[in-house]
């Protein structure tokens, strides 16, 4: 192992999702087996003491790759020359809640940190947000990191993309890698829209393989919308193993590229593409080459798609407005 460690930090890392997490990018998920990972783990005052206790399991992997760990409940300090953080901890959705109803709770969080990773993190650092409202928490960080390109800000829509990746295998009865260019569209919410006219399933143009709009509609789109809200009530908390996969995946093709011919799904500030308004964090087709990403660029958008990208971008600039409200930006 010859490389420099590369810092990463994980707030709300004694949580659910951080439970899953961080094991995965200790044992090299994200950089891969040559490259040594320091931790550097945020979390409230009071979960300390359960976050010391992950770290003794940590300890206890032996992994090559984890070259430090260290633990503490100041942004300040703990993303101190982070060259990539990611931003999970907030608190959670119950049954019932939509994830907008967490704005207020949660937006403070990504203000503090906004700033403090404004101040203090290396000059390369890329921030992923998986709390939830992530779009808008990640909107709000960025607006807190003027001296942050815009750029180096996303939120997950990597989950849905997953998702929705695996509901059209099920269908088509291909195999999960037969599938590429799949898109969601907007917000990490139940407006958002996964779209299966430019997918492909083995070449093949998905829409036209299934060629059932109906199916689309009514079964895929409201099935991947709404995965997150079936997860809680199957489970009775949000998804937390797959949110962590879905967070490494998306951290390493951002930082290692996607591959020849595919793109992923990624919420990022919106530059004007497709007529998304600017000044909203949108989750589009991406490509990602040596740590930054190109939205796909040219495809054709019917009727049916137009509708679906506008209702899920009203949604994101009813967030905004309602962040300015409570003063948070
Ligand atoms: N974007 C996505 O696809 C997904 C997002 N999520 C979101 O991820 C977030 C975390 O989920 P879980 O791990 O299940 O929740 P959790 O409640 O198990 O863990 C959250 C952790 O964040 C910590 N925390 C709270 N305020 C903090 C602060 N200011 N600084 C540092 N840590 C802080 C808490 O102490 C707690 O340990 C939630 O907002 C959830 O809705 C969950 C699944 C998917
Ligand atoms: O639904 C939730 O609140 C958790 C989440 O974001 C997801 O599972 O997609």
């Amino acid at each position: 192992m010859s490389q420099s460690p590369v810092k990463v930090a994980v707030t709300g890392a004694a949580g659910q999702i951080g439970y899953s997490l961080l094991f995965r990018i200790a044992s090299g998920a994200i950089f891969g087996p040559d490259t040594p990972v320091q931790l550097r783990l945020l979390e409230i005052t009071p979960a300390l003491g359960a976050l010391e206790g992950v770290v003794m399991e940590l300890d206890d992997c032996a992994f090559t790759t984890l070259d430090s760990v260290e633990i503490g409940d100041d942004p300040r300090h703990i993303f101190d020359g982070v060259n990539l953080a990611l931003l999970v901890g907030a608190r959670p959705r119950a049954k019932g809640m939509e994830r907008g109803d967490l704005l207020e709770a949660n937006g403070a969080i990504f203000t503090e940190q906004g700033r403090a990773l404004n101040d203090v993190a290396a000059d390369d650092v890329r921030i992923g947000v998986t709390g939830n409202p992530a779009n808008t928490n990640a909107l709000i960080a960025l607006r807190n990191a003027p001296d942050i390109p815009a750029e180096r800000f996303s939120a997950l829509t990597r989950l849905d993309h997953n998702r929705a990746i695996s509901q059209l295998a099920a269908k088509t009865g291909a195999k999960v890698g037969d599938i590429r260019r799949m898109t969601i569209w907007g917000n990490h919410s139940s407006t958002q829209y996964p779209d299966l006219f430019h997918a492909e399933v083995a070449g093949k143009n998905a829409a036209d393989l299934i060629d059932d709009q109906a199916w689309i509609e009514n079964e895929f789109i409201p099935t991947v919308a709404k995965r997150g809200a079936a997860i809680i009530d199957a489970r009775g908390a949000s998804s937390a193993a797959s949110a962590a996969s879905a967070t490494i995946d998306a951290a390493r093709d951002w930082l290692t590229g996607t591959p020849e011919g595919d793109w992923v799904s990624m919420a990022v500030a919106s530059d004007g593409s497709y007529g998304v308004p600017e000044g909203v964090v949108y989750s589009f087709p991406v490509t990602c080459s040596g740590g930054d990403w190109q939205i796909v660029q040219g495809l054709e958008i019917d009727d049916f798609s137009r509708e679906r990208m506008d209702a899920t971008a009203a949604e994101l600039i009813e967030e905004r407005d309602a962040v300015g409200q409570l003063g948070l930006t």
